[in-house]
This record gives C-alpha cells, structure tokens and sequence, in this order.
C-alpha cells in the first residue's frame, strides 16, 4: 500500500486523473504477457512528457519507491511485471510522433509509438520501418529498445538496436540525458545509446527515440515448404542463401501448424502434413530473381530436402503463409506453455537442435512440444504445452528442471539464454549460462553508476547488492 501522500505528489507530478489505484488498473498495467507471476503494483502513473518522467524518477529517489516501465505489456519474460508493490510507469500517454526528417530518413518519437504506428507512419513517407513481429499492433517502441527486439526480418534488417540512432533518457538518478542525438556518425567516447539499448529499463526510462527507417521493400514473396526433417530445414537455408537475399526465414513444425489451423480462419499451405516447414520471403526485384528462386526450390525437391511447396502468388496468399508462422504464439498461449528463446550461431544449430531433440525426448516424453523460431538467425522458440492434468504450478517446476539441461547445451555451443525476448525475470537464475562472473560484476557496476539507489525496476535480469 501506497503512502496517500505520494499519491497526492505523484498527481501533482502528472495530473489528478492519471494516477490510478483502482483493482483493475493495478492488475492491467502490473504485468506483461508472461503467466508467471501474479501482478502487485501499487500505483499506475501516466506521465506526458520527459520532464514529468524526470519528476518522478527525483521523487522515488527521495522516497524510495521503486519503479517499473511499462509499454505495450506484450513482453514474454516478466521484465515488465509489478510483482513487488512497485509503481508502474505506463508510456502510454507519450505516444506521439515528434518529428520526421526527410533528409536524414528518421523520426523521431516518443517511447509509447506503437510499433504498427511506426510502420504506418514510415509507409505513409514512402519508406519502412522493417523491425516487425506479430505483437506489433500493441508492443511500444520503448519497450523494443528495452529488449532490443529482433522478430521475423533479423536476416536481413537487423534487431531494433541497429534502427535506433538517438535517445532521450531519464537516468535512475533522474538526469535527463540525449544520447547520440540522431547522428549516423559520432565518434566521441563511449555511446550510451547502446547501453540504453536491450537493457531492459533497468538504467533508467527511455522517452523519445530517434529512429532511422528504410526503403520499402518491392515484390515480396513467400514461400513455405514442407520437409521430411529438421536438417533439410538448415540445408534449404544454405542453398536459398548461396543465390539469393533473404528478407525472412523462418521455421515451424506440424503441431505449429495443427494449433493455428484449429483456429479456423488460417488454411495450410498445402493439403498433406509434413514434419516441418521452412517459411522464407525475398524480394523479386526482376523475373530472373524469381526464376532463380524457383530452381533452388526444384534442386530442394530433387535432394529430397522438400516433400511439397507453394509460393505466393499475390499479397493476399503471402499474408495467409505468414500467419502460419506470426499466429503460433497467440494460439498456443491457451496451453500455458512455458517457453524458452535460445539461440546459438548458424553453424552450430543442426548439432544444438539434435542435442536440444534428445534431452526433449528424454525428459518430456508426454508433453507436446511446439518447434518454431528465427532459424535463420540461429533463434529457436521452443514451447512446451501444458497437459490439461498438471497445474501451472506442477509444469513449470517439471520445466525448470529439464530447462537446466536445455541451458547446459545452450552453454556448450556458446548461445544465448534469452536472443530476443530478454531476461527479466523469468530467465534471471540463469543468466549466468550465457554471461560470465566477471561480466556480470561490469554490468551490476553500469547499473549502479545509472541507478544508484537501485529504484528502476529492481530484480529484473540481474540483482545488485
Ligand atoms: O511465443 C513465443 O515463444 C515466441 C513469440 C515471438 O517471439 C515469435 O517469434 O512469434
Ligand atoms: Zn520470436
């Protein structure tokens, strides 16, 4: 329970109606998408600009109060959850477009942007904002930096910290600093920006962003094909790549595609099931590049590395293929899974996949297990489903003890824990797979140098004395 002084401080911070209390609000804004905890916030605060972010921040500072950002609450580690009384601040009134500069191809905007509204906005000057998942109509490009979110276009554009060109921040302490200031180039000392960047708000508020955008891609097509194993899956990868530039490459498996198809409205790609499916997308920027499209896809067929496939033949079919891959997770969030989000470098996944297989097999004889992911960036999704006679509580302590094993091998071939949804809480006991001793102690020191009081979302990714 709140002090109803700081409430009344708080409102003369941001006004009288944008601080809520009520049982709804706490439990709206308190948490994210992650079923694992039971959100606790105390207050939800809407702040409309950087300097009422900064009066905050100078008021938790004196009063001890700890602080949670929160954007469009889409995240699936529990970094955005307010499960220890905390007060939430909620980005959602900052969601204006500051100011486009045509000359520099970037926008700036305030950290609440939905990520479709950057799209949108971009579309609208004739250009792209390529950084794209299917949360995109809620997620909020604060809470992208924050994780420096990757999504279904990494093989080609890169994760969010490649399109941020500037930030404005509000430190832990309550500074407001401009970080790089929108600059392609600037070559003065460090660049906070990217500390700033993947940290998870835990060094202080991101309020506005300076965000570089693109051409737009032409003549996208899609094509999803069926393989009889996983490894034809990394070898459709190479031969794809050897002559052509990917915009995508995705993969899932058949219970990916039972789950998505249950729902009704999504039709297979083609009748009959195969194991797996590769999803990819190219631009076919001229006839020969589809024709050379279409023989990689025969020499796939010949190898036995495709048992059937279809490319899009106009953008009402690319979208259907693509809600193949970008519905998974929603339909599958009624199964309460519990997910993993590892990643290792291309050259290693065919091995990590058949030792990830095997410890699967061994320890979770009867789960379902849904397969999908980034392969193409070496990021596999892995879900387990819930059986309908376990409770929550039952499966994620099962989980957690096979996930040691799961980590371990991410451990051997040198991955990454969490490769885009970041640590928060749920993955914070095992950071240290993928971040040495001495690491961790730099980067318990940066956050300290930000955040000295430790007041901007304490306990997510890591603790600090
Ligand atoms: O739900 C998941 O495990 C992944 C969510 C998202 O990153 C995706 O790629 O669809
Ligand atoms: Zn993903």
């Amino acid at each position: 329970m709140l002090n109803p002084t700081i409430i009344t401080q708080l409102q003369a911070i941001v006004g009288e109606t944008r601080v809520k209390t009520d049982a709804d609000s706490l439990k709206t804004w308190g948490c994210d998408w992650t079923k694992h905890y039971t959100p606790s916030a105390s207050a939800i605060v809407f702040p409309a600009t950087t300097e009422e972010v900064q009066a905050i921040v100078k008021l938790a500072n004196q009063e001890n109060i700890v602080l949670v950002p929160s954007g469009g609450r889409t995240g699936l580690s529990a970094g955005a959850v307010a499960a220890n009384n905390e007060v939430v601040i909620s980005f959602d009134r900052m969601n204006k477009i500051v100011q486009f500069y045509p000359a520099d191809r970037m926008v700036k905007v305030q950290a609440g942007v939905v990520t479709e509204q950057l799209q949108q906005f971009a579309d609208e000057q004739g250009l792209y904002y390529p950084v794209d998942f299917a949360s995109a109509g809620s997620s909020q490009i604060g809470g992208n930096i924050g994780t420096n979110a990757g999504g279904i276009k990494v093989i080609k554009y890169g994760m969010t910290r490649a399109w941020v060109l500037g930030l404005t921040v509000v430190t832990g302490k309550g500074d407001i600093l401009h970080l790089n200031k929108g600059m392609m180039k600037n070559a003065t000392g460090y660049d906070l920006r990217h500390l700033f960047i993947g940290a998870e708000g835990t060094l202080g508020f991101v309020t506005e962003a300076e965000i570089k955008l693109e051409r737009k891609p032409r003549d996208l097509r899609v094509l999803v094909l069926g393989t009889p194993d996983f490894d034809s899956v990394m070898k459709i990868l190479s031969a794809f790549q050897a002559k052509l530039d990917l915009t995508a490459f995705e993969f899932f498996s058949d219970l990916a595609v039972q789950c998505v198809t249950a729902s009704g409205d999504v039709q297979r790609a083609f009748p009959e099931a195969t194991p797996f499916y590769a999803l990819l997308e190219f631009e076919a920027l001229s006839p020969a590049i589809e024709e050379q499209a279409m023989q990689v896809f025969e020499q796939c067929m010949e190898e036995g590395w495709v048992i059937n496939g279809v490319m899009s033949q106009n953008e009402t079919q690319a979208q259907n293929l693509w809600r193949l891959r970008e519905d998974i997770s929603e339909t599958i969030a009624k199964y309460t899974p519990y997910k993993n989000d590892i990643s290792v470098l291309i050259t290693h996944v065919p091995a990590f996949i058949a030792d990830i297989d095997a410890i699967v097999q061994e320890n979770y004889p009867d789960f379902d297990i849904v397969w999908f992911g980034h392969i193409g960036d070496g990021n596999l999704h892995l879900n387990i489903l819930k059986p309908a006679n376990l409770t929550k509580d039952e499966f994620f302590g099962k989980c957690q003890v096979v996930n040691k094993k799961v980590f371990e091998t991410v451990q051997k071939y040198n991955g990454s824990i969490s490769a885009e949804h970041g640590v928060g809480m749920t993955k914070k006991p095992y950071l240290d797979y993928s971040r040495s001793p001495e690491e961790i102690a730099y980067l318990q020191a940066i956050k300290l140098a930000f955040d000295p009081n430790n007041i901007i979302n304490r306990g997510k990714i890591f603790d600090v004395k």
